[in-house]
């Protein structure tokens, strides 16, 4: 290997080729992005791993696929002894090789309509748990189904990532400020607009500062996920839409007396889902399942949404307390555990309908929203 040639930053991640090779945060990175592409992982001192989904090997075959251990449940495979623990991948074949269709019937739950019949499939011991486990988090990271052949025959050249380099993508202290404008809206002309990015991460994510700063009063801040169908289509199946703009109706109220607000806008789909995997799980829930146990059939979390980010953006903006807008209690823990200091909390119930009245129930009796 050849020797660092110029000048880089040791805090950008992208360490020259030397005998250490690339670092977490860039293996991980391009991990994250050859599960896009449909490229094939390699878990270093593991298998190869093929994400189903997007794999672009359409010829390719595969004797055993890792599958989500509520994947696995559905397939009436929770009573074998290699797929009883609860949360663990499973690792499974069946009478033949799969083949990509074969694995995508196995492995997306949206298509158990159309393919009924499936299997028998068995479930085998599993020695690589823990490199299963976090590819199964980088799919998710990717926003793809969390499904893989295994060491596939023709998956292509894999990309090889370890363990330790999921903590790197999680950690935000890279997110910085990178530019800022005035941005007039219709809530209030007198707002400022702030984009925050981290080398590690290609998600931008902004924040609204509405009216004027003032240190001696606490602003009114509100943590938005991102939701383009509520946001920007003004979808009835959530309260996404109406919570957005009344948030930022509430702020601008507040500056007739002198007070100010920050909204941030975290790019963070389907709670940390996805938009394509928030959508599958809408079409799970057009056949009868709640938002819970919808992302839990799709094999992933029902809240991966990483709070870190907000208290780092809030950190940056040098806003050390809040009065926030929330109806949900983690959102404040996960703050004030970041060293943020929450005021008060201040309830935000807004855009119920006839279409989410399911949705908001859930979130109240399943997710731990206060909400009457
Ligand atoms: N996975 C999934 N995500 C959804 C669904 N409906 C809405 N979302 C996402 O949920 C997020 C909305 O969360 P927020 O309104 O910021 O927060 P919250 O946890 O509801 O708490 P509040 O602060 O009380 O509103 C957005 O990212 C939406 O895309 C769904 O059915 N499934
Ligand atoms: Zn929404």
């Amino acid at each position: 290997m050849g020797k660092a040639v110029g000048p880089c930053p040791a805090d950008h991640g992208i360490r020259p080729l030397s005998e250490d090779g690339p670092s977490p945060a860039r293996r991980a990175a391009q991990a994250v992005d050859a599960l896009r592409h449909g490229w094939p992982i390699r878990l270093i001192g593991g298998p190869t791993l093929l994400p189903i989904e997007t794999a672009i090997a359409g010829q390719s075959t595969a004797q055993h696929l890792l599958i989500s251990h509520a994947r696995a449940a559905t397939l009436k495979l929770a009573n074998q002894r290699e797929a009883a623990a609860p949360e663990s991948p499973v690792l499974i074949h069946g009478a033949e090789r799969f083949d990509i269709d074969d694995a995508r019937a196995a492995a997306d739950p949206a298509l158990d309509l159309a393919y009924p019949m499936k299997g028998p499939f068995r479930a085998d011991p599993l020695d690589w748990h823990e490199g299963a486990v976090a590819a199964l988090e980088l799919a998710r990271i990717a926003g793809i189904l969390p499904a893989f052949m295994v060491d596939p025959e023709e998956g292509g050249e894999a990309q090889p990532f370890a363990l330790e380099d999921l903590a790197a993508l999680a950690d935000p202290h890279r997110l910085a400020i990178v530019t800022r404008a005035r941005l007039p809206v219709e809530a209030l002309k007198n707002c400022e607009i702030v984009a925050f990015r981290s080398a590690d991460d290609l998600r931008e994510h902004v924040a609204l500062i509405v009216g004027e700063r003032s240190a001696d009063r606490v602003p009114l801040v509100r943590l938005h996920s991102e939701c383009l169908t509520g946001d920007v289509l003004g979808s009835l199946k959530c309260d996404c839409g109406p919570q957005l703009d009344g948030a930022l109706a509430q702020m601008a109220a507040e500056t007739e007396q002198d007070g100010w607000g920050v909204l941030l806008y975290l790019r963070q789909e389907g709670r940390g889902i996805g938009l394509v995997n928030k959508l599958r799980a809408y079409r799970l829930q057009d056949q009868g399942h709640d938002t819970v146990d919808a992302n839990q059939r799709l094999g992933l979390p029902d809240e991966a949404r990483d709070f870190g980010t907000a208290a780092r953006m809030l950190d940056l903006l040098g806003v050390g307390e809040v009065r926030l807008l929330t109806n949900n209690p983690r959102k404040v823990d996960a703050l004030t555990e970041r060293g943020v200091t929450v005021t008060e909390r201040v309830a935000h119930r807004r855009g119920e309908n006839p279409e989410n009245v399911r949705y908001l129930a859930t979130k109240r009796d399943r997710s731990g929203h206060l909400l009457p």
